[in-house]
């Protein structure tokens, strides 16, 4: 049934749907791989590994597929209650890339568009590099539209309640007593400390989410589990620090302490790409087959109408704030609402060698001007 009243898009005529890319068949893996990694300083040995991952599943990740699902989901979704904003797809690393999408935008004649990333966490991988290559995309073209960015939505009920089921389900299927291992993407440790406007913003946010699915469990069984946090798909030269333990490891101190089983739960990844494929059902669950651990890995959540719900929320929510209303800002957990607008200094690069310099850095050129990203 059609709402009564429509949302209001005011001031959207747009939204950008902002992802990683991923290969579709064998011969884009390695100028993939190229444009994920340059200037990035990741050892040829480690991209070779990874061109194996993905030709061992054809050479096409799942990401591409699951952004079309998702683009489906959300124009669904949006059809159903009238919220008539077109969505565009654009991504990082693979076609279709952000700067033709951008273009297209443009000649369509797009004012201003809000952006749904398919990233949920504060981080330099996670968040800047996603405006910093919109930009880009930005920057090449004339008379493109204004774009704000959602704020960081890992803590909003959608997102922690889709995984607060997917969890429910893991466990359902697993003995008694079984621990809940909670996963995301390792990041250089310098990245991290980096991370959103005060700093270790990637490793707080991961602990928020995670206590708040564990406490929604507990709240639902009154059963107390262990818990912990670890992470996958570490890169980069060994001698640089990254966030540990590896899950793999993990799996194995695990078994050691005797826990019957042990609940898998992607919650640094939106959809089940690569990283899900390969690192956790492949690599991990192979881990854990060798030391006899029963293992279930929770679901992603992909197109889960809560994680969808939540997107379109978000866009009305945003629209709102933008004409200067104060709409209500869903969240759970310590940290409260993220930020609409990152800083311009927000989540400093690494290691940007020919961008650096022109980027802002001091404390006075914090706030994001409004006509930028
Ligand atoms: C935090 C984070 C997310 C989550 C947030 C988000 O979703 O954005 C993420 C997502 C993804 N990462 C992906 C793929 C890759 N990431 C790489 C390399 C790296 N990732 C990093 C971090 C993250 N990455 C970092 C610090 C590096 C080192 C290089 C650098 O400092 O930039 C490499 C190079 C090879 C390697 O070393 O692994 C590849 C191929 C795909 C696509 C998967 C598919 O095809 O399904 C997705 C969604
Ligand atoms: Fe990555």
């Amino acid at each position: 049934m059609p709402h009564a009243v429509s949302p209001d898009p005011t001031p959207y005529d747009a939204v950008l749907l902002l992802s990683f890319g991923g290969p579709e068949k064998p011969e884009d893996v390695l100028p993939f791989l190229q444009n994920v990694t340059r200037g990035r300083g990741i050892p040829d040995e480690r991209l070779k590994e990874v061109g194996e991952h993905y030709y061992k599943f054809g050479g096409r990740s799942p990401i591409n597929d699951q952004n079309r699902a998702l683009l489906a989901a959300l124009t669904e979704s949006f059809a159903e209650i009238g919220l008539e904003l077109p969505i565009y797809w654009g991504n990082r690393n693979w076609a279709p890339f952000l700067t033709d999408t951008v273009r297209e935008m443009t000649e369509d004649g797009v004012r201003r568009a809000v952006v749904i990333v398919t990233s949920a966490y504060p981080s330099y991988s996670g968040c800047r590099q996603y405006r910093e290559n919109l930009e880009d995309a930005v920057a090449a073209i004339e008379n493109v539209p204004v774009f704000d960015k959602l704020r960081h939505y890992a803590n909003h009920p959608g997102f922690v309640g889709s995984f607060v089921e997917s969890t429910a389900e893991a466990l359902s299927r697993l003995p008694e007593g079984s621990a809940i291992t909670y996963v995301t993407h390792s990041i250089p440790t310098a990245m991290n400390a980096s991370s959103g406007p005060d700093g270790n913003g990637y490793v707080d946010w991961h602990v928020d989410v995670a206590a708040e699915i564990t406490a929604e469990l507990e709240r639902r069984t009154g059963v107390t589990r262990r818990t912990d946090l670890v992470y996958c798909s570490r890169s980069g030269p060994p001698h640089v620090p990254w966030l540990e333990p590896d899950v793999n490891d993990h799996l194995e101190e695990l078994s050691e302490a005797g826990v019957p089983g042990v609940a898998v739960v992607p919650i640094g990844f939106v959809s089940d790409h690569m990283e899900v494929i390969y690192d956790l059902d492949t690599e991990a669950a192979e881990t854990a087959g060798k030391l006899g651990l029963p293992m279930a890995r929770a679901a992603t959540p992909g197109t889960d109408p809560r994680f969808v719900t939540m997107l379109r929320d978000l866009v009305v929510e945003r629209a709102a704030a933008e004409r200067g209303e104060q709409p209500d800002r869903p969240c759970v957990g310590k940290l409260g609402p993220a930020w609409d607008d990152c800083r311009h200094d927000c989540c400093p690069a690494l290691r940007r060698p020919t961008a650096a310099a022109a980027i802002p850095t001091a404390p006075e050129a914090a706030p994001a001007p409004k006509e930028s990203v």
